[in-house]
């Protein structure tokens, strides 16, 4: 059985007076019963990563980190920060392969799989994130797009690695601008890449692979998406900063159907 899982990617804001109290009024909300049925994920920009660590530290809420270095060993890198350095502070997830990086930073689907595995070394499970652009959707090569992205990782990882990650699909069409993909979309694509890997490994470990859903989740439209059968939870940008929204979209994921 899948567990859910409700992440929050809060991209470049926060300050040291709104993280403390956004995560302690998350705190407040997110009691055991809630986080025994769904992983509640906080991913602040990494300067705040020792900060938020201390806060949640005997809470079942886990920390998360935007990026990680493409450079494995410490050395002359400027400005970095490696996988190494990250679970220091007892990070358990790191977000791979976001559109805004991919976009923004160049980053390729070979640096992508580069930082999934550095990741999985040091015990940190990757989010690995796909989706097409409004342009590639209105072509139709939403599935090219998709398979494309995930092969290229998945060639590159043993089985016991594929079956370690998370996935998150994201159309970039939806994030930030408010136009959420519908159930039924996003589930064709989940369904879709839960294929690549069933084709790939078997049903079995398809089936086991937790496959998230992004773009514009908030707290009135995350029960219907969480609803479908391959979506296992979800990866929040701007709702996640306020906590009641965040809070409700975790309750919502508790809704979820999961297969056994
Ligand atoms: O990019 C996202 C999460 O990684 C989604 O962002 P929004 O929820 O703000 O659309």
């Amino acid at each position: 059985m899948r567990k859910a899982m409700v992440a929050g990617n809060w991209k470049m804001n926060g300050s040291l007076v709104s993280n403390e109290l956004l995560v302690n009024t998350i705190l407040k909300g997110a009691d055991k019963l809630l986080t025994d049925s769904v992983d509640v994920v906080l991913c602040p920009p990494n300067v705040y990563l020792s900060q938020i660590c201390e806060l949640l530290k005997n809470s079942s809420v886990m920390c998360g980190v935007q990026n990680i270095s493409l450079h494995q060993s410490d050395g002359a890198h400027t400005g970095e920060v490696n996988a190494r350095m990250m679970k220091e502070f007892g990070t358990k997830y790191v977000i791979v392969g976001h559109s805004e990086r991919r976009a923004n930073q160049f980053e390729s689907d070979a640096d992508v799989l580069s930082k999934i595995k550095h990741a999985l070394q040091y015990q940190m499970i990757p989010i690995f994130c796909v989706g097409e652009t409004l342009d590639q959707r209105e072509s139709g090569r939403i599935e090219v797009v998709i398979s494309d992205q995930v092969l290229s990782v998945l060639d590159g990882l043993t089985e016991k690695e594929a079956s370690e990650i998370v996935v998150a699909y994201e159309p970039v069409w939806a994030i930030g601008t408010g136009l959420t993909a519908s159930p039924d979309q996003a589930q064709e694509v989940h369904r879709y890449i839960r294929s690549l890997f069933s084709s790939r490994y078997g049903q079995e470990l398809a089936e086991k692979v937790r496959i998230l859903y992004g773009g514009s989740v908030n707290a009135a439209n995350a029960s219907d998406l969480f609803k479908m059968k391959d979506i296992d939870g979800g990866l929040v940008g701007g709702a996640s900063l306020k906590a009641d929204e965040f809070l409700g979209i975790c309750r919502s994921s508790t809704n979820l159907v999961v297969s056994d």
